[in-house]
């Protein structure tokens, strides 16, 4: 069922009223308590200039970090209220908790077209819990609700679904509609050959998705630690790489699966092997069924790059979840850099390339490619959810268009 969305609002509906804004504001610091990536933020922007353009007044909740219902000083929101505030060019009030007198103060003083930022709601328990009387507190400064926290919707949590139950209407934000439409349409009605690219460290954590893809998709292209549970079950050797080896009997049989439904499933030929996990190891370049006792596959080699190019070059959508091998590490991120090229290369021929949040982000990001792609994900669990074909709970809740 499609969701009302913001766009939905107009300036009537929304001039002078209070807006309980939820969005993923879980972004990355380094030690110094520095955002390191700001995406996330940048990405509510719409959604946040369109409520203050209405002249509502915009009042943002988020969880930050798993401070398990205790208030931790390093897991405030205050760096992100201070980067909101340069972004919108205007000064965000800073709330010290989310819910209380202060609160309620801070928003009775807001003027229209202005925005409050209330403190991580993760300080109470009662958020993850899903209490309905944290969040009736939640909702009641507010008169409206829209949910913008794509990477949270897989949360039934009282900052995600609660509120819908005190606040009407309870609609999508902007960033919350193209991550739906992208994703989900991707797998519901996607323009095809559709491809999906999956890696990633375990087969275990991808069951859920390559099932569902394998029902959906063309192709299925997979890389990252995984195959190597792939190829053991084939009976192929694979030294000291990763495997699962209570996992083989279901990577036969997502094969068998693969080849019953005519799913091209597509193993790399060639790796990257080390002799050890490290910077420092030296290493090789071996077709999988060369991999010596010892040593360990960490990338897809070239062989494989060029089938995988091969196999994407006529696909109109391309799903991408997890590199391609330890990417982190510069010996081994040739792969999923060559896969992220591939894709860039891909989408002005007008195939929707489609990057499905966590790993496979920071690895487009780390290679500058990440505006080279149709949409960019900026949920990692929620997109995994989404691309299983499991319903969202902070979407389900809202109301329907
Ligand atoms: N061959 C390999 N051997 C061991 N680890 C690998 C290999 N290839 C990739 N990895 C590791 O897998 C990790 C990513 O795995 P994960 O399953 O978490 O992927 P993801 O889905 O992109 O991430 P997220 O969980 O954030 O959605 C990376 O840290 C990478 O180093
Ligand atoms: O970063 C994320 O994936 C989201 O913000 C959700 O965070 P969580 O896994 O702690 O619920």
């Amino acid at each position: 069922m499609p969701k009302k969305t913001v766009a939905n609002l107009s300036a009537s509906d929304l001039s002078g009223k209070r807006v309980l804004v939820r969005a993923d504001f879980n972004v990355p610091l380094d030690d110094a308590g520095n955002i390191t990536d700001d995406t996330r933020i940048r990405a509510a922007l719409p959604t946040i200039q369109d409520l203050t353009g209405k002249g509502a007044k915009v009042i943002l909740s988020s969880h930050f970090g798993r401070p398990k219902g205790q208030v931790n000083e390093k897991m405030r929101l205050t760096p992100v209220a201070k980067r909101l505030s340069e972004l919108l060019g205007q000064e965000v009030i800073k709330c010290d908790d989310c819910i209380g007198d202060e609160v309620a103060s801070k928003v009775q003083g807001m003027e229209n077209g202005q925005v409050a930022l209330l403190e991580n709601v993760r300080f109470y328990a009662e958020e993850e819990k899903n209490d309905p009387e944290f969040a009736k507190k939640l909702a009641s400064v507010a008169d409206l609700y829209v949910n913008d926290a794509f990477g949270t919707a897989h949360r039934a949590h009282a900052s995600t679904e609660g509120v819908t139950h005190y606040l009407s209407p309870s609609v999508a934000g902007s960033l919350m509609e193209k991550e739906l439409q992208y994703l989900k349409g991707a797998i519901e009605e996607p323009q095809r050959p559709l491809a999906a690219i999956i890696g990633g460290s375990k087969v275990s954590s991808k069951i859920g998705v390559i099932e569902t893809l394998l029902e959906k998709c063309d192709k299925l292209l997979l890389g990252g630690g995984m195959i190597f549970t792939f190829l053991k079950a084939r009976g192929i050797s694979v030294g000291n790489s990763l495997v699962e080896d209570d996992k083989l009997e279901l990577a036969k049989s997502l094969e068998a699966k693969a080849k019953e439904r005519g799913v091209a499933m597509l193993l790399p030929t060639d790796v990257v092997i080390a002799d050890k996990f490290g910077a420092d190891a030296n290493t090789q370049i071996v077709s999988v069924e060369n991999i010596p006792d010892g040593w360990m596959g960490l990338d897809i080699g070239p062989d494989s790059v060029k089938t995988f190019q091969d196999a994407l070059a006529d696909c109109k959508t391309v799903i991408w979840n997890g590199p391609m091998g330890v990417f982190e590490i510069d010996k081994f991120a040739k792969g999923t850099e060559a896969i992220a090229h591939t894709l860039s290369e891909l989408t002005p021929k007008g195939t929707t390339t489609i990057i499905g949040g966590g790993d496979s982000v920071a690895a487009v990001e780390k290679v500058g490619l990440a505006d080279k792609m149709s949409h960019i994900s900026t949920g990692g669990g929620a997109s995994l959810e989404l691309l299983e074909g499991k319903e969202l709970p902070g979407v389900a809740a809202l109301d329907e268009a």
